[in-house]
């Protein structure tokens, strides 16, 4: 069987300059790995071409054993919480439900099963008593919850969530981290970008080490003890605290 996710030898070209170089990765269902690297090492320009947004230059990115293209295959898509239009006059549950209909509009009438794929995602995240307020008055962690609950409601085999623990308490974050390994354990795919280097090691499968290109893959533990690669990876120093929660972790 196919991959959930797989990314062949794949480079994409941004503004003239090589944003990804050879990029090989591959994430099964059943699994959550984390997409880890400095800023600017071209995790969410993986996650935009397994999206089919950007078109490689050169190798392949295939869902599920086929090509990726914007709408060919479900993809549930958690974006960098900046890049959505919080001031837009929509409710929590609306916003949830964009995540199936597509657009901001509603531009298809939702149904039964619409509503119900809304309702499950909304209780998943526990943002069920809040779902008729509008979006533009909720916080920083109620605002992550609903983008996770708006891919949620797709209802799709492959999640890609780009810096989900961006700015979160640490209750929101576990939460959210729990509910991402039980999605990956109901069969799902979950890939995972994050500067949260300790969530990264204790709380995936496994890691993808990415600076234009993957230069590691494997279990946290083992990538752990390789301090030489995390300093190579994230050009820091001997001293770096980051080598203490890694030596902590290996
Ligand atoms: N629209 C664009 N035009 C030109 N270059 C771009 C564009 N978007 C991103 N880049 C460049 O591509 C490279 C990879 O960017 P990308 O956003 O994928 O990195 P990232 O790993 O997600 O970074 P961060 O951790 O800072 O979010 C960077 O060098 C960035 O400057």
């Amino acid at each position: 069987m196919s991959a959930a996710l797989s990314v062949r030898r794949v480079s994409v070209r941004l503004g003239g300059r090589l944003a990804l170089r050879d990029a090989e990765l591959e994430v099964e269902r059943g699994e959550l790995v984390g997409l880890i690297g400095p800023n600017g090492a071209g995790k969410t320009t993986l996650l935009r071409a397994a999206l089919g947004l950007l078109a490689p230059h050169s190798g392949r990115v295939e869902v599920d054993g086929r090509k990726a293209a914007p709408g060919r295959v479900p993809i549930g898509y958690v974006p960098q919480r900046h890049e959505f239009a919080w001031e837009f006059p929509i409710s929590v549950e609306d916003a949830v439900m964009t995540g199936r209909t597509g657009t901001l509009g509603l531009l298809r009438r939702p149904g039964v099963a619409d509503w119900q794929a809304v309702d499950e995602a909304l209780e998943r995240v526990r943002m069920a008593e809040l779902r008729t307020r509008p979006v533009g008055e909720l916080s920083g962690g109620q605002r992550q919850r609903v983008l996770v609950a708006r891919a949620l409601a797709l209802q799709s085999p492959l999640l890609l969530l780009d810096e989900p623990f961006t700015g979160l308490d640490m209750p929101t974050q576990e939460l959210l981290s729990e509910l991402f390994l039980a999605l990956a354990r109901e069969d799902r795919a979950v890939l995972m970008t994050t500067h949260d280097l300790a969530a990264a090691i204790y709380g995936c499968d496994r890691l993808a080490l990415l600076n234009q290109t993957v230069v590691a893959v494997g279990a946290p533990r083992q990538l752990a003890g390789d301090a030489a690669l995390w300093q190579r990876t994230f050009g820091i120093g001997e001293r770096s605290p980051l080598l203490r929660i890694l030596a902590a972790a290996a």
